[in-house]
């Protein structure tokens, strides 16, 4: 893999969260109508969560006619979006939410369009309010990826992150009537 993520050795403790989905159990959408996981998005990924054991996160995803990029095969960004989302509910086992500053994907094969990858994102290690994550993107057996990625989530305070951004949400009216609780 040529790329310049790099895990800090200074790594702090962490602890699943009390309250996080157990092994198993489908994780809570972060937002109804994200583009990758939303039930409520028209033309979304719709993508379902499940934690996994320890600090991973699985999910499938048909790759529809529709992702076509190269003639028959996945487009890159598709992919792409599917792990920023995968990956991006590791820090929810651990507790905060958390936003993506970087991602980075090594493509290593063609994914043919009408095929089910499997991912499976798992955490590499906190540092502060930096969240280490690596997705692998799958047929069913995660040591034969078809594509790797890595990312970094930054921590956030989501009532002051989204705060200016609420009335371009499809959700407006909900969300504003949600924060505006104490
Ligand atoms: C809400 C739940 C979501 C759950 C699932 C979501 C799935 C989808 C995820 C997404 O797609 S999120 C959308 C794309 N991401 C964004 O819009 C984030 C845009 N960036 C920001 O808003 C700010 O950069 C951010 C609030 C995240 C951080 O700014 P701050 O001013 O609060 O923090 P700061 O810049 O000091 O950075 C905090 C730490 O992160 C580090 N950092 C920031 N950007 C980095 C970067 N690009 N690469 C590596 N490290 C980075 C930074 O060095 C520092 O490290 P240290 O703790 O060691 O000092």
């Amino acid at each position: 893999m040529k790329s310049s993520f790099v895990v800090p050795t200074d790594l702090d403790p962490v602890q699943r969260h009390p309250k996080a989905a157990k092994a198993g159990e489908r994780m809570r959408m972060h937002n109804p109508m994200c583009f990758g996981c939303g039930e409520e998005s028209p033309n979304g990924l719709r993508l379902e969560m499940f934690a996994g054991e320890e600090f991973t996160v699985d999910a499938a995803m048909r790759v529809q006619t529709q992702f076509e990029g190269g003639p028959g095969v996945i487009h890159g960004g598709v992919l792409s979006t599917a792990f920023d989302d995968v990956m991006g509910m590791v820090p929810l086992l651990v507790g905060p939410s958390a936003v993506t500053v970087h991602l980075e994907v090594d493509y290593i094969k063609p994914i043919p369009v009408e095929t089910t990858l499997q991912f499976r994102a798992s955490l590499l290690g906190r540092q502060r309010r930096k969240i280490y994550t690596e997705g692998i993107a799958h047929y069913g057996d995660p040591t034969q990826p078809v594509a790797v990625a890595h990312g970094i989530f930054v921590t956030i305070n989501a009532r002051e992150h989204f705060a200016d951004h609420l009335e371009n949400s499809q959700l407006s009216d909900e969300y504003k009537r949600r924060l505006s609780r104490p």
